[in-house]
């Protein structure tokens, strides 16, 4: 294995200079301008990969062929849709080490988080397989006699009709699983897709299109374009065959929805989740998940705890147990499956540490010490934070944790319902009525009781309100909102009813 490539399996997709290659109408190719890029190991900031930068020619070669291939795909019966998407699942699972190896090297995943992603991945994509077949395969019929007027001389046909060429955009994080909650139900729907990968993270992204290749997809339904969004990425969210765009990021989300032209969106942005431990909590489990919660992949993911709201009654008790966890956590290099290990890039480590020196500034308590060298940063604990601090509402997408303690579950809805982002939040109490009393009163998009925050499993429902995002996810509504819907009415000459 080389570069996390194995075998022949991923012949073709790399230039004899080693720089991987876009995928467009079928074909693995290299930019006519002959300009790469590179993404960086987080772990020694020295490039880990390079890859094409895409001109915008190439993306519309690429839409071009995605255009083309829908049209056909959209014939192409639900059953044989969902045979497609179950051999990429299939491909997925016999081939997820290469793809896993690859995030540890790009993004610095622990490695048996990274396969378990992939695992994750593979399950999600025949999950909307069996759904899409149930789902889209049930369709409507209105009659007119039921509104006030009317008889029953008009029978209204709902169906359920592809949008076109969606436009999948995934954040570095998930770079696999939260493409696939794009691309498997784009295609389920009868859609073609047009991937975008994270720089960081894009080359996961070529070997999974490399699976939905050699699934034997027609050409053109399936494309990738590589390339730094901040060069790109305006030309391919404004381009006029985009009729839909997944997107899962950070803030960029808020300006791509303000230039997008009307089409379908969905946007799950960042997240603030907060955790509020009522004085009645069960504290052990309460800090568990507060554990895994904060720092699972050192903190970077939307729905990391990323604010404790600690009764005052027992936030001493809390911290003393929450210490010697945070304390054993394992510091170090994804290869050897540490708990932290480098965040993603410099600037990502210099932001997180700019939070924590302003809340060392305004007197917050640090319960385990501040730590870092080059892109790692040791998991720290900081206690009385208060509202005027930075890190009582920036995400800080990094194994920092903030604990602000209150006198009761008022404030701590106070706060989390002042927070621009909204994804998730999460309450413990041994108090069914006052659970449901503070996860009524918390908006967010979800609130779990008595467990961190978590998108998974990948069919429930996952949206963000305010600035956390619009539209939902989970693998029933990402169908729903990929299709649009179309009404054929047949006119009757004369009313005609069912008899019993
Ligand atoms: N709500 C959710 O489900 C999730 C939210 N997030 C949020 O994402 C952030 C971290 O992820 P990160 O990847 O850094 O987020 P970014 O918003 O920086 O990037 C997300 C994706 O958008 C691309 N992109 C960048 N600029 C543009 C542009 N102008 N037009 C189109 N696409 C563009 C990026 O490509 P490139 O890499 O080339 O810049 C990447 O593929 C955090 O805020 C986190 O909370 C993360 C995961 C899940
Ligand atoms: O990007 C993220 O952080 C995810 O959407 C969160 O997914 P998880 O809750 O399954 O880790």
């Amino acid at each position: 294995m080389q570069n996390g490539t194995s075998s022949d399996f991923y012949d073709g997709i790399r230039s004899a200079s080693g720089a991987y290659k876009y995928y467009c109408n079928g074909q693995w190719l290299e930019t006519s301008c002959g300009k790469t890029l590179n993404n960086q190991n987080p772990c020694t900031n020295q490039t880990a990969y390079t890859m094409q930068a895409c001109t915008q020619g190439e993306v519309n070669q690429i839409f071009a062929a995605a255009k083309a291939a829908q049209k056909a795909w959209a014939r192409t019966p639900l059953c044989k849709r969902a045979e497609a998407l179950h051999r990429v699942a299939q491909l997925m699972r016999e081939h997820a080490q290469p793809i896993a190896d690859c995030m540890v090297k790009e993004i610095a995943k622990p490695s048996k988080d990274a396969l378990s992603e992939v695992v994750r991945s593979a399950d999600l994509v025949a999950y909307t397989a069996e759904e899409g077949v149930r789902a889209l395969g049930e369709n409507r019929l209105l009659t007119s006699d039921s509104f006030p007027g009317n008889t029953r001389n008009k029978l209204c046909m709902v169906a359920k009709v592809p949008l076109g060429v969606v436009l999948c955009i995934p954040p570095f994080n998930y770079p696999v699983n939260l493409a696939v909650s794009k691309i498997a139900p784009a295609l389920m729907a009868g859609n073609a897709v047009v991937l975008k990968p994270p720089t960081q993270g894009a080359i996961a992204g070529v070997h999974l299109t490399q699976l939905f290749h050699k699934a034997g997809l027609p050409a053109g339904l399936m494309n990738l374009v590589t390339g730094k969004g901040s060069e790109i990425g305006d030309f391919l969210t404004q381009h006029p065959s985009v009729n839909c765009i997944s997107f899962t990021g950070g803030s960029t989300g808020i300006a791509i929805s303000k230039k997008a032209s009307m089409v379908p969106l969905q946007m799950e942005l960042g997240g603030k989740d907060v955790c509020i431990v009522c004085s009645d909590a069960d504290l052990t489990l309460a800090a568990k998940h507060i554990l895994k919660g904060g720092f699972s992949y050192s903190g970077q993911r939307c729905t990391a705890v990323k604010l404790v709201l600690a009764d005052k009654k027992i936030a001493d008790q809390l911290v003393s147990m929450l210490v010697p966890m945070v304390q054993g956590l394992k510091v170090g290099r994804p290869e050897d499956n540490a708990d932290i290990t480098p965040v993603i890039s410099e600037s990502s480590a210099s932001f997180i540490e700019g939070l924590a020196q302003d809340a060392k500034q305004k007197g917050a308590t640090f319960l385990t010490e501040y730590k870092r060298e080059g892109n790692l940063i040791w998991p720290t604990l900081v206690d009385n934070v208060n509202p005027n601090m930075r890190i009582a509402w920036e995400e800080p997408f990094g194994p920092i944790l903030p604990i602000i303690r209150v006198d009761g579950h008022e404030p701590a809805i106070q706060h989390c319902n002042a927070s621009s982002l909204a994804l998730q939040g999460c309450v413990f109490t041994q108090d069914i009525n006052r659970a449901i009393e503070v996860s009524d009163a918390m908006e967010t998009g979800t609130v779990q009781i008595n467990a961190a925050p978590a998108r998974g499993p990948d069919h429930f429902p996952f949206q963000g309100f305010r600035d956390s995002g619009i539209g939902s996810q989970g693998i029933k509504n990402s169908l729903e909102m990929m299709v649009k819907t179309k009404s054929t009415v047949i006119n009757l000459p004369a009313p005609s009813y069912q008899m019993g």
